[in-house]
Parts: structure tokens; C-alpha cells; sequence
């Protein structure tokens, strides 16, 4: 029996459906695997694409780390397979789509909805933080939900295996190349921050820390800026969840764990998961 993992797939596996949706560097399928009937998401990079954005090794990353994460909350990659001229990644298809369309259609989201959704995320990021993964890109767009209403955090091209820190606290960081070097300055706390942030969108329909100009936006992180609008109105339980993980010192934010055990979790978030 050959197992999802080690099967070499071919094109000639699959039959393709309807087009899902156009990323950067190519299109979505709807497919179904032609043994089981298992219906998938096919998603076709361009290799000339790749290659001019330099993002193959990105790419690498993202499906060997995706590939090895398995959470009712994190988007299955079931394999991955090329020809000449593309690379095709085999993933779990969510059915109900991208969550910001949702945010879009209905402004913001009920405290019991968006309560439920961060409950979701904190899970699947405790999950990823446990393997020494982080997100490092969670935002509405690469969140998409299952048949259940269900969140599925897809995208992992920005995640990063973060080393222990034994290794980077008595290990000179002399010889490192520049991009771990960063990755040590950015630990799993990003994470939490961003989580904030969505929570507040989900609430108020917008970011906490928008702005017209880049540069506004970026003040108005550094500096925390955050401002609760007076509609809709919002709990105060709601507003202290997310002034504790939107803080600036990323040890002092309110860790994964603590957030499922918030008032304003704990009362709104459904339990089922
Ligand atoms: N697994 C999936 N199930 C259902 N729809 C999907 C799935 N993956 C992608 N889509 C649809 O296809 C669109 C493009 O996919 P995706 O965002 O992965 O491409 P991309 O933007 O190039 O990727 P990235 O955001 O990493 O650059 C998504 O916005 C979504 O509408
Ligand atoms: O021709 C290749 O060997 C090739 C392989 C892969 C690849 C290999 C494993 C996993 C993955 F996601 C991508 N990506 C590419 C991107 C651009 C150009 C060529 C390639
Ligand atoms: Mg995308």
C-alpha cells in the first residue's frame, strides 16, 4: 500500500473542476484524486514565476512544514508534485472559502463569532508552537474556513522552524547567515501579537492600526496606538483580551494558553471547537 506520504503523484491523478481562486503565481483548482474520489484543492505554481520571485526555497519551506502539520485548525497539505513547467501542491479544499470575504459581507463579527474564531487560532498556534513552527504571516486572507465553519489557517510561505534556544542562546550568532539571525530577534510571540490584531478586526471590521500612509501605520504600531472606536459596541472583556496580546514587549503578551482561558473566551467562544 503506498501511503499518502511517499506516493508519487502525477496530474494524471486528478480530475481538475472549477478554478478556487488566483494566488501569486498561479491558480487554484477544485480536483478529485481519481482512487479515492477525495476531493482536493490543486494549486499550480509557475516555476518561471518562482524562480523570478526567488521564492523556491520559501516554497520548499512551506511545504515541508506544512506538510508535517496535522490540526483540525491548520490547512492539510497532502503532497506535492511537479512537471516541466509547474509545481502543483495537493491540499485540503475548505469548503466554505476565504474568511475576509466573509468579514467583508457582514462588516464585523458577533462577540460569539469572533470569540469562537480566536479560540480556533489559539489552538492551532499553541499546536504550531509546539512543533517549533510559527505563522509569522496569520491575517484574514490566509485564513480560509471548512464545511463546518470551521477556521483553516492556510499559508504557511512565511512560517519558519524557530531552533531552541539553546542552541542560539550559548551558540555564537556570529556565523549565522543574516536570515536566521533575524528569525532569533523573532520568536513565537509574533504569533500572539497578530491574533490581537485579527481579534480586533473580527469586532470592528478594520485593523487597529490602519492608516492612509505605510509610514503612519508603522507609528501607530511601534507605538501601540490602540484606540477602541465607540461602534460597534464592544464588551469590555472583549477590549482587555486584545490590550493584552497587542503589548509591545513580546514577553509580556498574553500567552496562547492564558488566552483560552480569558472571561471573554470562556463565555463566548463555542466549546465545541
Ligand atoms: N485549499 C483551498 N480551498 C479552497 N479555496 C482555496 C484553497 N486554497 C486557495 N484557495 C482559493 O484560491 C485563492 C488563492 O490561493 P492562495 O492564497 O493560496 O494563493 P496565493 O495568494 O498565491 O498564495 P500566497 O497567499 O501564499 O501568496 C485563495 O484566495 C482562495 O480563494
Ligand atoms: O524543477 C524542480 O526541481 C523544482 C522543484 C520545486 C519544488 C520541489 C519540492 C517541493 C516544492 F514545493 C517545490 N520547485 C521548483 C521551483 C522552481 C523551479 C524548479 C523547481
Ligand atoms: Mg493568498
Amino acid at each position: 500500500v503506498t501511503t499518502v506520504e511517499n506516493k508519487r503523484w502525477t496530474l494524471n491523478d486528478f480530475d481538475i473542476g472549477k478554478p478556487l481562486g488566483r494566488g501569486k503565481f498561479g491558480h487554484v483548482y477544485l480536483a478529485r484524486e481519481k482512487r479515492s474520489n477525495h476531493i482536493v484543492a490543486l494549486k499550480v505554481l509557475f516555476k518561471t514565476q518562482l524562480k523570478q520571485s526567488q521564492v523556491e526555497h520559501q516554497l520548499r519551506r512551506e511545504v515541508e512544514i506544512q506538510s508535517h502539520l496535522r490540526h483540525p485548525n491548520i490547512l492539510r497539505l497532502y503532497g506535492y508534485f511537479y512537471d516541466q513547467k509547474r509545481v502543483y501542491l495537493i491540499l485540503e479544499y475548505a469548503a466554505k472559502g476565504e474568511l475576509y470575504k466573509e468579514l467583508q459581507k457582514c462588516q464585523y463579527f458577533s462577540e460569539r463569532r469572533a470569540a469562537t474564531y480566536v479560540a480556533q487560532l489559539a489552538r492551532a498556534l499553541i499546536y504550531c508552537h509546539g512543533k517549533h513552527v510559527i505563522h509569522r504571516d496569520i491575517k484574514p486572507e490566509n485564513l480560509l474556513v471548512g464545511a463546518q465553519g470551521e477556521l483553516k489557517i492556510a499559508d504557511f510561505g512565511w512560517s519558519v522552524h524557530t531552533f531552541s534556544r539553546r542552541r542560539t542562546m550559548c551558540g555564537t550568532l556570529d556565523y549565522l547567515p543574516p536570515e536566521m539571525v533575524e528569525s532569533v530577534e523573532h520568536d513565537a510571540n509574533v504569533d500572539i501579537w497578530s491574533l490581537g490584531v485579527l481579534c480586533y478586526e473580527f469586532l470592528y471590521g478594520v485593523p487597529p492600526f490602519e492608516a492612509k500612509e505605510h509610514s503612519d501605520t508603522y507609528r501607530r504600531i511601534v507605538q501601540v496606538d490602540l484606540k477602541f472606536p465607540p461602534k460597534p459596541i464592544v464588551s469590555s472583556a472583549a477590549k482587555d483580551l486584545v490590550s493584552q496580546m497587542l503589548v509591545k514587549d513580546s514577553s509580556q503578551r498574553l500567552p496562547l494558553h492564558k488566552v483560552l482561558e480569558h472571561p471573554w473566551i470562556i463565555q463566548n467562544a463555542d466549546p465545541s471547537g
